[in-house]
């Protein structure tokens, strides 16, 4: 049974973790409110749930707090950024930030990162740009822990794409998705609860279909989108080589399996010498006005949104939009409060105990009032 926290309260223990690991108030912030931003959408795999994994790569020297990020390469429309081994939490959104002012001056910025880490939720530096009538892009290469289809052995990160589209009266649309069949956090979802994996996820070791979500830790893999070959996992594949390849290879950051494992994923071999620095990411704005005028576009935007949204849906079924399901959770959870799983609890424990934080102590009466 999880345990309901609100997130407030998450946010401010993420915080302060940050905080004692030397990263500054702003950057402890920013790493928090993508966190958060991920509880309260519903991603449980990405939120609370690797703050520890975090404070791992920290331990083993992997993150600078302090990091100097800066841009190594540019043009009037693009950069190429060293993220300085920061966390990919604060350099993304940094990224993002060029990319907007990039785009506010000539139409388009798209930025490449080198020197980057794990950067959470790729929706969040997506959405930066929708507040400037601007579309958002971004992805990231990942550890290595998905098949290329036919193969054995694990060269593509779980490389998640997400694009972000401003919208007059309805909400944004927001397509935020690995190119891997499942998200690793979403088998380490299941680890944690002791379930099994449906079909088509994960294979073991002899590339057969397994049902155990540990497979990428015991020799197995996961599957690039689409799952096998009859299923289009050469799609997944493809889509997941082109992130890997723009987010890796362009900005001279690592890629394939070269890419750095997160302290959390199954993967924990690393491959030397390394082909590049760091985990790499993309980032790109797009100025709708560049195009065609903003009012003009948003009201498309709805249009296109009601047309589907009106589809004819099979029984017991709705249609959905992009960004929906995440759009929902985060009504919900503002006041439902956000559940947290007895192993994440557990993990969020240690920490405040690590770092001398009071945290779960006060709150666990807080949080039984909320369920
Ligand atoms: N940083 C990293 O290295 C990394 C790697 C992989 C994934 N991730 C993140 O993990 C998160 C989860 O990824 P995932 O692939 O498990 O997501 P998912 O399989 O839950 O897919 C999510 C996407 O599908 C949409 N969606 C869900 N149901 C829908 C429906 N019925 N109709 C229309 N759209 C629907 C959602 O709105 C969302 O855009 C993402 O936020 C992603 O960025 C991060
Ligand atoms: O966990 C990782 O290494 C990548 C990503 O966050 C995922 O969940 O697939």
């Amino acid at each position: 049974m999880p345990t309901y926290y609100k997130y407030t309260q998450l946010y401010n223990f993420a915080r302060q973790v940050f905080k004692k690991i030397g990263c500054s108030d702003e950057h402890a912030e920013q790493a928090a409110d993508v966190l958060i931003s991920a509880d309260l959408r519903g991603i449980d795999s990405h939120g609370m749930a690797r703050l520890a994994g975090y404070v791992k790569q920290w331990e083993i020297k992997r993150l600078n707090p302090t990091p100097n990020i800066k841009v190594v390469h540019e043009t009037p429309s693009t950069a190429v950024i060293d993220g300085d081994a920061g966390l990919g939490l604060v350099v993304a959104p940094t990224a993002m930030q060029i990319a907007i002012e990039k785009a506010q001056k000539v139409g388009t910025g798209w930025v490449a990162i080198k020197n980057s880490g794990h950067f959470g939720i790729a929706g969040y530096h997506a959405m930066m740009p929708l507040r400037y009538d601007m579309v958002g892009m971004t992805m990231t290469n990942a550890s290595s822990l998905v098949t290329p289809t036919f193969s054995l052995d694990k060269l593509l990160g779980t490389n998640p794409i997400a694009v972000a589209v401003p919208t007059e009266k309805y909400p944004p649309f927001v397509a935020d998705l690995a190119t891997s069949a499942v998200a690793y956090g979403k088998m380490q979802i299941l680890q944690r609860q002791g379930k099994e994996a449906p079909l088509g996820l994960v294979q073991n070791e002899q590339g057969q279909p397994s049902h155990n979500p540990h497979e990428p830790k015991i020799g197995g893999a996961l599957l690039p989108l689409g799952s096998d070959r009859v299923h289009s996992s050469h799609k997944g594949y493809a889509l997941g080589a082109i992130v890997d390849i723009l987010s890796g290879v362009l900005p001279g950051a690592n890629y394939g399996p070269w890419v750095p494992p997160f302290a959390t994923a199954g993967n924990t071999s690393e491959r030397t010498p390394p082909v590049g620095e760091g985990t790499g990411h993309f980032v790109g704005a797009m100025r709708i006005d560049a195009f065609r005028p903003a009012q003009d576009f948003k009201q498309s935007m709805d249009h296109w949104i009601s047309t589907f949204k009106e589809a004819k849906a099979v029984e017991g079924k709705e249609v959905l939009i992009p960004g929906e399901p995440e759009r929902n959770a985060h009504i919900e959870r503002l006041i439902t409060g956000i559940p947290v799983l007895p192993a994440v609890v557990e993990s969020l424990e240690k920490l405040a105990q690590q770092f001398d934080l009071e945290w779960l102590e006060n709150n666990k009466a807080q949080a039984t009032s909320m369920q």
